[in-house]
């Protein structure tokens, strides 16, 4: 469970670039629950990520992750909690090693080093089961060096290695906003499937409005640091990608009508 409280964060305060990245953001998700994040350019997406993970102080404001508040944790300990999944496929693995073996040093992050280490029958069971989550056939390819996968390939091999700790939260940082549509979607079923499977809360980044509609139980647009609009239930089952666009048209027009 997620609760983000009152959440501000105000950069370079007083001077002339002073800019507020979150103005009072409150936003809870419950356990379980796939929340979508959207918002235009500089609505405080990328700050209330970082400020859930450790990355960004906040100025004041709370953030409690099943029931623990983690405001003042630092990122290592938080690290433990959370599991994060960036834009770039390649920076979620080791090119140059195999997949087993990524999967061993995800592994080894997350559990403590007095363990014997080595890829044991058990551990490789394990990954392959894992592995087989995704539904893209990784269980076999265990051997197979990372940069010889796909990038679809290897953005799920980033996921299913980020969640392997058993985290309270998954944070998906618009991870598929790098691949073409095609690609995207491989990897969008692959995460719903590892979602499901292990039933993790998740908070998804995306510009990618039909993925907000398709995916996830609730919409979250974000404007000016803070949230603007929910979308949920029966709502969210029928919202549309038009509807969602309509309003950050709603808002482009109040910015023209204030100028
Ligand atoms: N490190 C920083 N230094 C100064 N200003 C920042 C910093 N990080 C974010 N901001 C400002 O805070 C506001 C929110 O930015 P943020 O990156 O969180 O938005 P975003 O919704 O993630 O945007 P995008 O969709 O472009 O990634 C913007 O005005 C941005 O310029």
């Amino acid at each position: 469970m997620l609760d983000i409280r009152s959440a501000r964060k105000v950069f370079y305060k007083g001077q002339a670039d002073e800019k507020v990245a979150l103005d009072g953001l409150s936003l809870s998700l419950a356990t379980g629950e796939f929340g979508i994040v959207i918002g235009s350019n500089g609505a405080g997406k990328s700050s209330m990520l970082n400020a859930i993970s450790g990355a960004l102080v906040l100025d004041t404001g709370k953030i409690l992750i099943n029931g623990a508040d983690v405001t003042a944790m630092p990122v290592y300990k938080r690290a433990t909690r959370l599991a994060r999944v960036f834009q770039d496929p390649m920076r979620g693995t080791a090119a140059s090693m195999t997949v087993a073996e990524n999967m061993l040093l995800a592994d080894l992050r997350s559990q403590k080093r007095t363990l014997r280490q080595g890829l044991n029958a058990t551990r490789l069971a394990s990954y392959k089961e894992r592995l087989s989550i995704l539904g893209l056939g990784l269980e076999n390819r265990l051997d197979t060096r990372v940069d010889l996968l796909s990038g679809g390939q290897r953005q799920s091999l980033s996921l299913i290695m980020a969640v392997g700790g058993s985290p309270d939260l998954l944070l998906l940082d618009e991870h598929t906003a790098a691949l073409d549509p095609r690609t995207a979607e491989i990897v969008m079923q692959a995460t719903v499937r590892a979602v499901n499977a292990l039933k993790l809360t998740t908070l998804m980044v995306t510009h990618n409005m039909q993925h907000a509609v398709d995916y996830g139980s609730r919409v979250i647009m974000l404007d000016a640091g803070r949230v603007l609009l929910e979308v949920t239930g029966e709502e969210k089952a029928r919202v549309t990608v038009i509807d969602l666009i309509g309003h950050f048209s709603i808002k482009t027009d109040r910015m023209l009508l204030a100028s």
